[in-house]
């Protein structure tokens, strides 16, 4: 589940190894890029921990961080 705080919303996804979560960061920043609409993120070996907010708007949560993160989401509900 995505967590709403400090005007950001935030999950943490686990794989098993590095290669995993790396294959999943490129495929969120796919997705990123076609919303145009960018994570702040961090990765320690098979741990993504992604944060999002709207810089433009003062970093605040928005339907844009919304849109991501359900388009995330549906990323990994495809088993891709
Ligand atoms: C110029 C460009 O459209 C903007 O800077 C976009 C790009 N990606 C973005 N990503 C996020 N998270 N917030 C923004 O405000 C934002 N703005």
């Amino acid at each position: 589940m995505w967590k709403e705080e400090n005007n950001k919303l935030t999950k943490t996804f686990k794989f098993k190894d590095f290669t995993e979560a790396f294959a999943f960061m490129t495929r969120v920043a796919f997705i990123a890029e076609a919303h145009n609409h960018h994570p702040d993120w961090s990765n320690s070996y098979n741990t993504v921990t992604i944060e999002l907010t709207t810089h433009d708007k003062g970093n605040v949560v928005t339907q844009k961080d919304k849109d991501l993160a359900k388009a995330i989401d549906n990323l990994q509900n495809e088993g891709n």
